[in-house]
């Protein structure tokens, strides 16, 4: 898989893009959700601002994943959005920047969750959780290796994410096993002293015979 470095306002960008990389696949123009806007909390602009500034040693990227497509119908494919960026309303659902620290090998994701992934009253639905796991060691293995299919992943929730708040989730590589990549990651408070979810994932490169992404 190829992956670009460039310059953007001012920081090295890990253009993790899939219309750069597929743009048979996925030939809409791409629209960069990764930048600042008016919804970010004080905690994700200033975690932004930090992260921001260690792109400047190049060690740090910040990955850029955009809107996606599908390889079904036209229609489908007029009509695809990644999941995580599918709703317009900033501030209303995933708000994320996700920066993969090549110096670590590590991902760090700065994740405020919105008002419409509500699950118990008040906090973060434990689906919504979870989707923000599977981007973030789905992104990661598929940085270090070539596009993965998430196959298996354990969530284990330890302490609810109260609605409209930051966390960090970090995801890290624990193994890799031929075309397997086991990643780990912990979704945590800012500070890091609250830990609110842990999880395990097997991500590996799809088979050449799996009806999976070989398109990827
Ligand atoms: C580009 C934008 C990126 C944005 C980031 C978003 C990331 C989102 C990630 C996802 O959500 S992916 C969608 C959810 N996942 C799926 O739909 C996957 C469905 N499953 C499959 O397509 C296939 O089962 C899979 C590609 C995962 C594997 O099929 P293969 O035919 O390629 O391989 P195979 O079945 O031989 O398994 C490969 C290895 O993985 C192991 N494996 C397979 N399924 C497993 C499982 N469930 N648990 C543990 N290990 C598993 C399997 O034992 C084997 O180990 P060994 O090589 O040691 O023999």
């Amino acid at each position: 898989m190829k992956l670009s470095k460039k310059k953007k306002n001012k920081q090295t960008v890990f253009c993790f893009n899939v219309q750069h990389v597929l743009p048979k696949i996925f030939p809409r123009k791409p629209r960069d959700f990764s930048l600042p806007n008016s919804s970010w909390g004080k905690e994700m602009m200033e975690l932004y601002n930090h992260y921001n500034r260690l792109t400047a040693d190049q060690s740090v990227y910040l990955c850029c994943v955009s809107s996606g497509g599908a390889y079904l119908s036209k229609i489908i494919q007029s009509k695809a959005r990644l999941f995580t960026r599918n709703i317009r309303d900033p501030g209303a659902a995933f708000e994320y920047v996700l920066f993969f620290r090549q110096d670590k090998l590590k991902c760090v994701c700065i994740f405020q969750a919105g008002h419409l992934l509500e699950g118990p009253p008040g906090h973060v639905h434990g689906g919504a959780i979870a989707t923000m796991i599977d981007t973030v060691t789905g992104t990661h293995a598929s940085l270090l290796s070539a596009p993965v299919m998430t196959a298996n992943l354990n969530v284990n929730y330890r302490s609810p994410i109260p609605l409209g708040s930051t966390v960090l989730i970090e995801s890290i590589l624990d193994k890799e096993d031929g075309r397997k990549m086991y990643i780990s990651c912990r979704v945590t408070s800012t500070d890091g002293s609250k830990l609110h979810t842990e999880a395990t994932g097997n991500c590996p490169q799809p088979g050449e015979s799996s009806e999976g992404p070989s398109h990827l």
